[in-house]
């Protein structure tokens, strides 16, 4: 075991040696302090999550009797035994297989699987320059242990929906679904705080600038927090918002490493009260937004997250008066807790059977804003391949598009954030617009909690406090980002 442990780091430092900072630690070392997190992410936590899907399609087998009968349960069965047999391609590190149905990302993914590390743009960039060889695949033929940390957790995710998706009666089978669903439940009080803390302060306007400004960091920071509890970070155990976000509020600023919020609270007023002036800001190659016509979420996790974004989505609609809000979500299940087009409508349905009153009519009022296309849910099969978004303009260039459109995306989670900055170690201190390579479709911005070894544009105190409160600052998820590409001032 331990030689097929060096083999894969020894892999994967031949794919990256030319950005890998020398440390001077060896391969035990630095997984101890929270890098290269990859290797225990593959090798321990994935096995979990796949165990655990077993457990739970044992337990369906009763509803799949009732639903399909016999013909149901012998799927189930052929569904079970194909995830075991995923489980112990990734323990052997077997190399990954194509996929075999016929659906729009089918070959995008299987060229993704035999050419595993090509980048077809390799990074430019003009800081002490780690980035500047283009990276090669030193291996056609990817396996679990060898290939990109981001190919090899994508594939895992879309190899589950590829079961799904071959089979007849269980071809909606989404095997997250009620772990999903319970983090929702179980956060119902700190739903309910939020929902009252929204409900009794969203009647303010902008010209009462100091209620207005203070109410929006508070959204934005406990959207922030949503982040904490996805299901992927725990191996698909519970890690939901049980107390209320926002009498911690204070405190978990203070664990925001660099943050933007005062940056795009001004940048939306200066929009919003027609201040915007396109200047010659020599750093922003796309075209900025004089107006406020439209924001995109990229959606993260379901549950509490996705509850604390709506929160956030709530006062650009009412307060900004946003006229389109887009929303976009997962066509299949992925990295456990992600929002599906399920999870979507059913978080809403649960609102209105809660019991709470405030859900309820805040359930009304965002269903009345999907009807009336002011919210628009979405999905694109971008989402779900293993490219990092600096691809996103060549690989699908109508949802850079779409992005362009938009006044403001915001990027929720983990995920998203190590897609931003090209998934790479590097080095913290580096400026976050010089990762982007080209990803420019218009102003954004990341909201992060640090559940990866992927960092840029924090200063190095800031590396300094949080390495010494806790070694494993970068993956716990106890630290934060809030980090911005915008024009103005
Ligand atoms: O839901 P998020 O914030 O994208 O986090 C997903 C998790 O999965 C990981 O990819 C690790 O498995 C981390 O990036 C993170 O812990
Ligand atoms: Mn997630």
């Amino acid at each position: 075991m331990f030689a097929a442990h060096l083999e894969f780091f020894a892999a994967h430092q031949c794919a990256e040696a030319h950005w890998l900072p020398d440390t001077g630690l060896d391969i035990l070392e630095r997984i101890e302090i929270g890098r290269d997190f990859a290797y225990p992410s593959i090798k321990d936590r994935l096995p979990v999550i796949l165990t655990k899907i077993v457990d739970v399609l044992y337990r369906d087998k009763c509803f799949v009797r009732g639903q399909f009968g016999e013909a149901g349960i012998e799927e189930l069965k052929d569904f079970i035994g194909k995830i075991s047999r995923l489980r112990s391609e990734l323990q052997t590190d077997k190399p990954f297989t194509l996929l075999e149905e016929d659906c729009p990302d089918t070959e995008a993914w299987n060229q993704r699987i035999q050419i595993p590390n090509l980048v077809e743009n390799p990074i430019e960039c003009t800081d002490p320059s780690p980035l500047s060889v283009p990276l090669t695949s030193p291996t056609p033929q990817a396996s679990w242990f060898t290939s990109s940390w981001l190919l090899a957790e994508c594939y895992c995710y879309r190899k589950i929906a590829s079961i799904s998706l071959t089979s007849n009666y269980l071809r909606n089978l989404d095997p997250f679904k009620g772990q999903k669903q319970l983090a929702l439940i179980e956060s119902l009080d700190a739903i309910v705080s939020l929902s009252s803390f929204l409900l009794s302060n969203i009647n303010c306007t902008l010209n009462d600038s100091t209620t207005s400004e203070a109410l929006f960091k508070s959204l934005l920071y406990t959207s922030v927090w949503g982040n904490k509890c996805d299901l992927s970070i725990s191996s698909g155990e519970a890690n939901n918002q049980l107390s209320n976000v926002l009498m911690q509020l204070d405190l978990l600023k203070s664990y925001v490493l660099q943050d933007d919020v005062q940056k795009i609270f001004d940048y939306l007023v200066l929009l919003k009260t027609n201040n915007a002036v396109v200047n010659n800001n020599p750093h922003i190659s796309y075209m900025p937004k004089t107006d406020m016509n439209r924001i995109d979420f990229v959606l993260d996790n379901a549950g509490f997250e996705l509850f604390s974004d709506l929160c956030l989505a709530e006062y650009f609609s009412a307060i900004f008066g946003v006229q389109k809000i887009y929303f976009h979500a997962k066509i299949i299940p992925w990295f456990v807790s992600d929002v599906t087009n399920d999870d979507w409508y059913w978080s809403f349905e649960w609102m209105k059977q809660s019991g709470s009153a405030e859900l309820l009519k805040l359930a009304n009022l965002w269903e009345a804003r999907i009807e009336a296309g002011q919210w628009i849910f979405t999905t694109h099969h971008f989402w779900t391949l293993p490219d990092t978004f600096d691809l996103m303009n060549s690989v699908a260039p109508d949802l850079y598009q779409q992005l362009s459109e938009s006044t403001l995306v915001i990027f929720k989670g983990d995920l998203n954030y190590r897609k931003v900055t090209g998934d790479r170690k590097w080095d913290p201190t580096v400026c976050f617009g010089k990762v982007l390579n080209g990803f420019h479709p218009s102003s954004f911005c990341c909201l992060r909690t640090l559940k990866s070894d992927t960092l840029v544009g924090v200063t190095h105190e800031a590396v300094q406090r949080a390495k010494e409160e806790r070694a494993d600052w970068m993956i716990s998820g106890q630290f934060a980002v809030v980090q911005s590409i915008l024009p103005y001032p």
